[in-house]
């Protein structure tokens, strides 16, 4: 990748890590370097990630309005909270096709860039016809494994390429799984990707300032 529109999306999924001061480390490595490096914490996060100006995205948004929506993750309420993306049908919070749609419709209706997840290269093409900014193809049997999509399995980054693209060339494809590294940055690049979302390769590691650095390296 040498785009440096290219995302490095940041998932904290639910790890015991101090999500402001991966926030604040992935801002600085963002400022230093010019890379898009983009945080998603926890819900209940958002607005203290967003505060130190990292690019901040919600993991999820519910397929609801303005309601009787308890427990729901609003989308107006996401952007609210300083949140300009969100993630919506993540391997480990999968949706109907319908709740898909509509979750992508509230997205869509609160200003939010979307990211629609997929398991493989058909789920890829499916995700793309919603109509959403950028599709993620993420193998789960690779997340949270120390080997890359992008050399674990490079066919199903490049048939997701070329499915989403089938669909609509106005689609991204992105991928994750196992990410970690700079190289394995420059491997999705090389395979069409135009962006990479990781979770445990930052959340998890002692020092994630130099783990950023190292991927931005691949960009
Ligand atoms: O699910 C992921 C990002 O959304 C990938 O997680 P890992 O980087 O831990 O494999």
């Amino acid at each position: 990748m040498t785009d440096s529109d290219t995302l490095i999306l940041v998932n904290l999924k639910a790890y015991p890590c101090d999500p402001v001061e991966i926030a604040e480390a992935c801002a600085t490595v963002a400022d230093d370097t010019g890379a898009r490096v983009a945080v998603a914490p926890q819900a209940a996060h958002l607005a203290a990630v967003a505060d130190t100006g990292v690019e901040t995205w919600a993991q999820h948004v519910s397929p609801v309005e303005h309601g009787s929506h308890t427990g729901s993750t609003l989308a107006e309420a996401v952007a609210d909270a300083g949140a300009t993306g969100t993630l919506i049908n993540h391997s480990e919070n999968r949706l109907k096709l319908a709740d898909i749609d509509a979750s992508l419709a509230a997205a869509e209706r609160a200003g939010l860039e979307t990211c629609v997840c997929a398991n493989n290269p058909a789920q890829s093409g499916a995700a793309a016809a919603l109509g959403p900014d950028a599709v993620a193809v993420e193998p789960p049997e690779l997340i949270g494994g120390d080997v890359s999509v992008a050399s674990a399995d490079p066919a199903i980054v490049e048939d997701s390429v070329a499915a989403v693209g089938a669909v609509d060339a106005d689609v991204d494809l992105f991928c994750g799984a196992g990410v970690s590294t700079g190289e394995d940055v420059a491997a999705a690049g090389e395979l069409g990707a135009t962006g990479v979302l990781l979770a445990s390769g930052v959340a998890k590691a002692d020092d994630p300032e130099a783990v950023l650095r190292d991927l931005v390296s691949g960009l």
